[in-house]
Parts: C-alpha cells; sequence; structure tokens
C-alpha cells in the first residue's frame, strides 16, 4: 500500500489524517472510437505513483470503471475522468500524464471540461506544491487548460473552492458555442452531481469504521446504513486498518456513488458523491445526515439544464430547512450548461 498519511499530532498525541479531498473531473469531447478505458491498469498505476496513492481494489459497471484508491477513488468512462484523492496526494501533477494518456491510447484529442474542486483543508499548510494553496493549484490548471475561472464560496474557514472553464452564463459565447455543438453531435448527455462534505461527525457512528467494531467493510456497510443510502449499487467497500473506510458503488445505467470516512475523533471527515438523477435529493441528503451525523457540512449541486436535477440547484436555493440543521452559507451560480448550488449547513446547537 502507498506510504500511509497518517501524521501524529505533537500538541495532544492524537493522529490527525486530511481527510478533505482534491476532486478532478475531466470531460473530454466525444471523438470516434474513443474510450478512457483502453488505458491500461498498470498505466492507470504508473499516473497514481505520480499522486501518491495506489489501487486497492477494483469494480465496474458496463459505463463506468471504478478504482478503490489508497486515498479516496478514480472513476474511468468512455470521456470522463473522475479522481478525488485525500491526505497530502498531489492529484493535479499527473494531468499532464493524463491527457497524453487521453490522447495517445485513448483517442481523446480535446478536452471539453473541467471542474477541479475542494473543501479548504484542516490543515492547509501540511499540503505539498501545488495544493498548499489555491492560487498554485490554479496556475497549474492553467499551464493546462489555458484560462479558466477559478470561485472561493463560503466563509474562509469552510470554503469550497472550485475551477472550471464554464463561463458564467452569458459572458463568453465561443464555450457555449462549443457546447451546442457537442450536445448537437452526440445527442444531450444530462449530467448532475450531488456532494456533502461532512466534518466533525458523531463518535458513535464514527467507531463503526474501525476494526475494533466492525470484522470487514460489508459489516461496516450495513450497520451504517451505507448500503440503503441508494439502493441498487453494486459496492465495492474496503475497511481500513486500524480505521478508515472508502466504498464505490456503481450501477448499470453507469451512475456512481462514492463515500470515504476519516473516524479519527480529532479529524473526522466523511465525504459522500453522487450522480445518479433526482427531480430533488431531499431524500438522499436525509440518508446521509441520518447514517452520519455530522456536526458541519458542505453540500453542492451541479445539474445540466436537461437532467432531471436541472431545478434542484434553485430549489435548494429557497431550501433552508434540514431538520436539525441551520444554514450558515449558501450561494447558487449560473454557468452555461450547468447550474450549481452550494451551502454549508451546521448543527442547531442542543
Ligand atoms: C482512505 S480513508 C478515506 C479518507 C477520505 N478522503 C475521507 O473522506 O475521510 C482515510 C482513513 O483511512 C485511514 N487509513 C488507515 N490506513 C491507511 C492508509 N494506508 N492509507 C490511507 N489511509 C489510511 C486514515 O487514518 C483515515 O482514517
Amino acid at each position: 500500500m502507498a506510504e500511509t498519511e497518517i501524521i501524529s499530532s505533537s500538541e495532544n498525541n492524537e493522529q490527525f489524517f486530511e481527510g478533505v479531498e482534491k476532486l478532478i473531473e475531466i470531460w473530454f469531447t466525444p471523438a470516434k472510437n474513443a474510450d478512457l478505458r483502453k488505458i491500461t491498469r498498470k498505466q492507470w498505476e504508473n499516473v497514481l505513483k505520480i499522486v501518491r496513492c495506489e489501487i486497492i481494489s477494483f469494480t465496474q459497471s458496463e459505463l463506468v470503471d471504478a478504482y478503490v484508491l489508497s486515498e479516496s477513488s478514480m472513476f474511468v468512462s468512455r470521456r470522463r475522468w473522475i479522481l478525488k484523492t485525500c491526505g497530502t496526494t498531489t492529484p493535479l501533477r499527473c494531468v499532464r500524464a493524463v491527457l497524453q494518456l487521453a490522447r495517445e491510447v485513448a483517442g481523446h484529442e480535446r478536452v471539453h471540461n473541467v471542474f477541479y474542486s475542494r473543501r479548504e483543508f484542516a490543515r492547509p499548510h501540511a499540503q505539498l506544491k501545488p495544493h498548499d494553496n489555491f492560487d498554485s493549484e490554479v496556475e497549474l490548471l492553467d499551464s493546462f487548460f489555458g484560462e479558466g475561472r477559478a470561485y472561493i464560496m463560503g466563509p474562509e474557514k469552510d470554503c469550497w473552492y472550485l475551477y472550471t472553464l464554464l463561463p458564467l452564463e452569458g459572458t463568453v459565447d465561443a464555450l457555449e458555442k462549443e457546447q451546442r455543438e457537442v450536445v448537437d453531435r452526440c445527442q444531450s448527455e444530462p449530467d448532475q452531481t450531488i456532494e456533502i462534505l461532512m466534518s466533525d461527525l458523531d463518535p458513535a457512528v464514527m467507531d463503526i469504521f474501525t476494526r475494533a467494531a466492525s470484522t470487514d467493510a460489508t459489516q461496516a456497510t450495513k450497520a451504517s446504513g451505507i448500503d440503503k443510502i441508494i439502493p441498487g449499487m453494486v459496492i465495492d467497500d474496503f475497511l481500513f486498518d486500524p480505521c478508515g473506510y472508502s466504498m464505490n458503488g456503481v450501477a448499470k445505467d453507469g451512475c456512481y456513488m462514492t463515500i470515504h470516512i476519516t473516524p479519527e475523533p480529532a479529524c473526522s471527515y466523511v465525504s459522500f458523491e453522487s450522480n445518479v438523477p433526482a427531480r430533488n435529493y431531499d431524500d438522499v441528503i436525509a440518508r446521509v445526515l441520518a447514517a452520519f451525523r455530522p456536526a458541519k457540512f458542505v453540500l453542492t449541486v451541479f445539474a445540466t439544464p436537461d437532467s432531471p436535477a436541472a431545478d434542484v440547484p434553485r430549489q435548494l436555493k429557497k431550501f433552508s430547512s434540514l431538520v436539525g440543521y441551520e444554514p450558515k452559507d449558501s450561494q447558487y451560480v449560473q454557468f452555461a450548461g450547468y447550474s450549481l448550488h452550494y451551502a454549508l449547513y451546521a448543527k442547531f446547537p442542543s
């Protein structure tokens, strides 16, 4: 397994692990016979060496390959690549290699869209370059993709960073035109992503994700109710020793879900992400919160106009009441081709 990222805090001798992930998603422009799944496992292993993590498990559906990594997950489909890694991994350092493999092995010449996002780290200064600050990350991303756009949402300590090539609606028409052409060429490909990034979780729940309480990952998946959050997924789960948990779920229709858990009391963190389509995510959000009981969380929802979830970001804008939680911040952004809702919630004081 890759070099572990667990650091002992000198202040109180408690274990610290940076659960907050960096998430990069690259969409390539459709091209005849091009498919990222032509990239071999060995080639991915070499890419992940640059990131400082490795593959620990693999599952697939007809439409998506899903890898559980020593630090989170990777999903590969015909024209979309997603890499989500935590700890002090360096995912942006591998982008050049991925673009090269996409071109030379998979037949993808053109990048259509890029999303790079993360919550603020618990310990930003412990990160390796370029992840030690957002400006450096943006500079590197711009060196690959040209002029992207960078956004910082929410209050300083709980902010959420986003880099994308999407223009704000109505500001740049070149990308809009390209997007329309792609939609025309490949019919529409509706897309939506919900992420719930939770911190300061209930210790009784976190206990489930330790080897002391659960004999294996399956037991932890069932005891926590993870298997009920989105039914119908084939689950590939992993329980770390002495604690920590990662899972990927894939469905026949190509949808995925992924959950990663850092249970250490000093730095407890859980992330949930899925691209399952829905007219609203109230039930999914309620099940996630009931399973993990965070004190604080960031919620983000992206949706294209042709997605069943198209109206979700707008609905959430007005949706202030999540039982037991109060909204601390909320932003709604309309990009060309996507809308986005960001919100920060905290538990009502008991
Ligand atoms: C890989 S997991 C999931 C992290 C995830 N990003 C999250 O949302 O919290 C990290 C958890 O597994 C534990 N762990 C145990 N062995 C590990 C290893 N060899 N590499 C990475 N994490 C390990 C860490 O202490 C931490 O609790």
